[in-house]
Parts: C-alpha cells; structure tokens; sequence
C-alpha cells in the first residue's frame, strides 16, 4: 500500500509554544486515517500543515512521494489534497444546486476563450456540471433542498453540502476536520454512509480529526493518537481505547468507555 501523506519529523512553533514536536506520522493510500487526542494535543496544528494554510517550522510532509513541505491550499488542491471547507459567507445566498456547480476548477465557462468561440462546449459542460450536481444532491438525500439557499439548511445539512463540494472536486485524499460537531445522529449516519461509500467506490483516502468517539470506531482504521505535539500510539480503535496510555492522556488515569 502506498503512503498518500507522509509526514516526516514536523515540527510547529508559535513563539515559546512548541505546538508540534518532531511528529511523524503516515496516512496509507485507500484508508480512512483517524486523528484524535486530548485539546491541545496538536491536532489542528498538524492538519493546518498538512492542509497549506502554514508551514512547518521543521521537517518535511510528502504528498503521495512528493515533496509539498510548505506549499499553499491551492497547490495541494491541483495535487488532488483537499481539506473540508466551511460554505463561505458568499456562497451562502446560492442555492445547494449552485454551491455545487460552481466547484469545478475549471469549468469551461469561466475560460474566456471557451466562452467566446466554443460555447456549444460551454453548454454541454454545463449540462453535465448540472448533472452531476444533482447525482451528488441525491447521493447525499439532499434533492429537496436543491433549490433552497445554502444559508438556510441546517447545520447538518451545510456539513452534507461541504462533502458534495468535495465530491464535485474529484480530490484524491480529504482532509475532515470535525464533520460530526453539530450534527444529528440522522444525518450523521448519511454523512459517515457517504465518506465510506467515496472510501470504498472511488478509492478516496481520508484524514479525519474528531472528537466523536462512536464515529471513529465506526469509521476509521488505523486511529493514530497525538498527546504533547506527537504521536502517542496508534492502531485499531478496539485497541486504541483500552491503551492505558491512552486512557492517561484523556482522562488522568481515570478509565472511561473512551468518549471525551
Ligand atoms: N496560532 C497559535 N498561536 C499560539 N499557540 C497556538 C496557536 N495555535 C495553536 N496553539 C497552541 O498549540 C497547542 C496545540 O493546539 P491545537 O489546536 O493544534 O490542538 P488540538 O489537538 O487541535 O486541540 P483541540 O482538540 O482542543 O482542538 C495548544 O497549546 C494551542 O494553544
């Protein structure tokens, strides 16, 4: 199995905050990767780097085999990275069928020669844009919401939409930060139902920060645990969460059924 994200011996520093230590850590090609931790463990830090929005103080992250050490969201995202994105602000008066449309890098309308002198293929690109659109509504049991503006759905079904931008953008590897936060569990199911079926259909790799313990175990293999900047252990969420390291780290000692 090919690693798709290799993370090699990063370091992060704010100031006198050393937020990551010399973490190493590998995402598999084909896997759902889990990464969790107690706050402050350096979770957010590590997918901030992985994901371009700031560079590594030290160290190297290689994206399938190639060097993206420091590289912006832009360039992994031609490189098939991309990580979950909230519905901007702007977007939130389009309608669910719009924000999906619009994903495409490069659609041929946007390209001023196509729109000129080609505008039969702008047409037919269009139609299938929009045709796409509305398989991603209907994978995602989103069709009667189709026409409703994005800032209108409810907090769950802005999460489904995300993943249909995500879907839209034929990424190779996805970042999930938090899906879970605010969900209810119905649409929680859809959600996870839709990462594993990408997972499984289309081959996408997933890393996944969360903090629910019951969608982890469900979705995820390996589970790799941050404590202190670094990775503290990892392996299968059965054996994660009897690690009494691991019940240490989040709870002082103290065992628990693993939920935070
Ligand atoms: N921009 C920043 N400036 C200064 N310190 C920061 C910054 N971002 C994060 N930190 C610190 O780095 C450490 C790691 O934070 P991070 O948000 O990566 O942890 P986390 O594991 O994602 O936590 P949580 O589960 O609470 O989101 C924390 O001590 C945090 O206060």
């Amino acid at each position: 199995m090919a690693t798709m994200i290799d993370v090699q011996d990063v370091t992060k520093r704010f100031g006198n905050m050393l937020a990551v230590d010399q973490c190493s850590l590998q995402v598999e090609q084909g896997t759902i990767t889990g990464l969790i931790g107690p706050n402050g463990a350096g979770k957010t830090t590590l997918f901030n780097m992985v994901a371009g929005a700031f560079a590594p103080s030290s160290g190297r992250i290689l994206l399938d085999g190639e060097d993206v050490t420091g590289l912006e969201a832009h360039a992994l995202f031609s490189r098939g990275l991309l990580r979950t994105f909230q519905i901007a602000q702007e977007f939130s008066h389009m309608t669910a069928l719009e924000n999906l449309m619009m994903v495409p890098a490069r659609q041929a309308g946007e390209n001023f020669f196509n729109a000129c002198f080609r505008r039969g293929a702008v047409l037919a690109e269009e139609t299938e844009t929009r045709k796409k659109a509305e398989d991603v509504l209907g994978i995602l049991k989103l069709t009667h919401v189709k026409n409703e503006k994005a800032g209108n759905l409810s907090g769950g079904q802005k999460k489904l939409l995300e993943l249909g931008r995500v879907i839209m953008a034929e990424p190779r590897v996805v970042l999930l930060d938090e899906i879970a936060a605010g969900v209810n569990r119905t649409l929680l199911n859809d959600l996870a139902a839709v990462v594993q079926r990408l997972n499984r259909e289309d081959g996408l790799t997933f890393f996944v920060i969360e903090h629910d313990m019951d969608l982890i175990a469900r979705l995820c293999d390996p589970v790799i645990v941050m404590a202190a900047g670094t990775v503290m252990v990892e392996g299968p969420m059965s054996e994660i969460r009897n690690n009494p390291e691991v019940i240490e780290a989040y709870f002082g000692g103290t065992p628990a059924d693993g939920e935070r």
